[in-house]
């Protein structure tokens, strides 16, 4: 059990068998140049891995030789360009692994290189590409951004990436969007790594900017809240763009909810959105052959100077789908991580904390307020909109998140909802009676007096402390 500072709280560990020590039973495993291990392993399950010899990548990463890596609740690969032998773990029973003679690495690669000679040519003062990678859900997406990530860096670069995904959150919560410049290696097993926004970080961190959406599905309220957020995050980027060469010579790698991809009788609001907000001029569209040629033919009669490429990647076999029971493990995961770290070696301390009712600013949008009604607010501009109500804690709060956004309890409510977060917090207990709450926060310190947003998704998280 982890043992935390402050009121003697323990957190559940995250999952015993995978803080288990290595399985005892192993086996090697030889790849050929240009194939893959596929492995699926659910929550509960842990699989090793360990390279013996010759080269491998994890999504990008390489694997250092004779470490042991371990994966619970997790889809994915190891990849080898020139061949190597492995050493595998706890396979068996509901660990389902498999070699691949098929891989999308040769295109994902050849992707790489044409943004590296785009980014080449980016003289002083120009900017790198600026890509979005658009697709159904379970496409590829998140991964071949991640592989495009991984690859910059190892190549020098500082590409800022942009994740407007609710689904998964990088370097925060599931429900939140997020954009990072990144410069160093992706870790193999946490994926995109921690933050200052959830905690002290035995890696190198990377300063996240962040927006609470708090809502699974961008086309459930038809981009309405999703498209201001887009427009403030472009804004918010930009503006790190200017500040910072190094990232603005890399450009952005932009990933997005399978959902938007869907569009709607061939109009893709959402993407449109996106590509103008960001100007974005390199589309990369994985599978999805009605939506690369809607695309293309919307922008292939644009000025030179506008052009924006639209590009057909094969989505790679090994994407599996994954349905809302792994999906929510999934998320739970995030959020467990986020306030506790991955596992034993990276843990973290988050603190517990009191809070009388009345020291909390809890707002959540109005009952019977739609997402048209927010939208409207964001177009009328002079106007107070009343957007959100004011919520006094109650015990249906327990295993709630709460973003903690950067505007202050008296602000105009328009200002708390354009204003990034600074982290998020959790609600363990609400006593009634003594009208005190305690809270989870990833951060030391007082409880924040800043506006507080309770949003419908990620879902609660019950039992994240005992
Ligand atoms: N080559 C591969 N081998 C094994 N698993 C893979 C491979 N590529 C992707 N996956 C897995 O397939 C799942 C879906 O991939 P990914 O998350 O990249 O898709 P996505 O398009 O971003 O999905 P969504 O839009 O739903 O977020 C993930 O669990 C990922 O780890």
């Amino acid at each position: 059990m982890l043992s935390l500072p402050g009121l003697n709280l323990t957190a559940p560990p995250l999952d015993p068998v995978a803080l288990a020590s290595a399985p005892a039973i192993t086996r090697t495993q030889d790849l050929s140049p240009n194939k893959e291990f596929r492995f699926e392993v659910p929550f509960g399950r842990t699989i090793t891995i360990k390279l013996l010899s010759g080269t491998a990548e994890y999504f990008g990463t390489e694997f250092a030789p004779n470490q042991l890596y371990s994966f619970s609740g997790t889809k994915g690969a190891v990849y080898s360009w020139h061949g190597c032998r492995l050493e595998i773990g706890g396979s068996g029973g509901d660990v389902s692994e498999y070699v691949a003679e098929e891989t999308g690495m040769m295109g994902y690669a050849n992707a790489h290189f044409s943004l590296e000679a785009l980014r080449e040519r980016a003289a002083h003062g120009i900017e790198g590409p600026r890509v979005l990678i658009v697709g159904p859900e379970n496409s590829g997406k998140t991964t071949f951004t991640r592989i495009l990530t991984s690859y910059a860096v190892k190549s020098g670069r500082q590409p800022m990436v942009v994740n407007l995904d609710p689904r998964q959150g990088m370097l925060s919560v599931p429900g939140s969007m997020s954009a990072a410049a990144f410069s160093s290696i992706i870790d193999v097993e946490d994926g995109w790594g921690s933050s200052p926004i959830s905690g002290p970080s035995p890696i190198p961190v990377k300063m996240p900017l962040v927006y609470h959406y708090g809502i699974g599905n961008p086309e459930l309220e038809n981009g309405k809240i999703f498209k201001p957020l887009v427009t403030r995050m472009a804004l918010a980027v930009m503006s790190r763009l200017e500040e910072d060469r190094m990232s603005k010579q890399a450009g952005l790698l932009i990933d997005t909810p399978g959902a938007i991809s869907a569009g709607k009788g061939g109009v893709y609001d959402n993407i449109e959105h996106i590509i103008s907000e960001f100007s974005v001029n390199i589309v990369f569209v994985m599978g999805m052959e009605r939506l690369y040629s809607d695309l293309t033919r919307k922008y292939s009669n644009l000025p030179s100077s506008d052009t924006v490429n639209i590009i057909r990647l094969d989505s790679s076999g090994g994407c599996v789908q994954r349905d809302e029971e792994y999906m929510k493990a999934l998320r739970q995961a995030q959020i467990r991580a986020y306030f506790f770290g991955n596992n034993d070696e990276v843990a973290l301390a988050p603190q517990s904390q009191m809070a009388d009712f009345e020291d909390l600013h809890i707002f959540k949008i109005k009952e019977g307020q739609d997402a048209n009604a927010l939208f409207r607010a964001y177009d009328d501009f002079g106007s107070t909109p009343d957007i959100y109500e004011r919520v006094t804690p109650t015990p249906e709060l327990q295993n709630s998140l709460l973003a903690v956004t950067t505007a202050a309890a008296n602000d105009r409510q328009e200002m708390i909802r354009d204003a990034s977060i600074r982290g998020y917090i959790y609600v363990a207990d609400v006593d009634e009676t003594k009208k005190k709450v305690r809270l989870l926060s990833p951060q030391p310190g007082q409880t924040p007096p800043n506006a507080l947003i309770l949003g419908s998704f990620p879902e609660d998280v019950p039992g994240l402390v005992s």
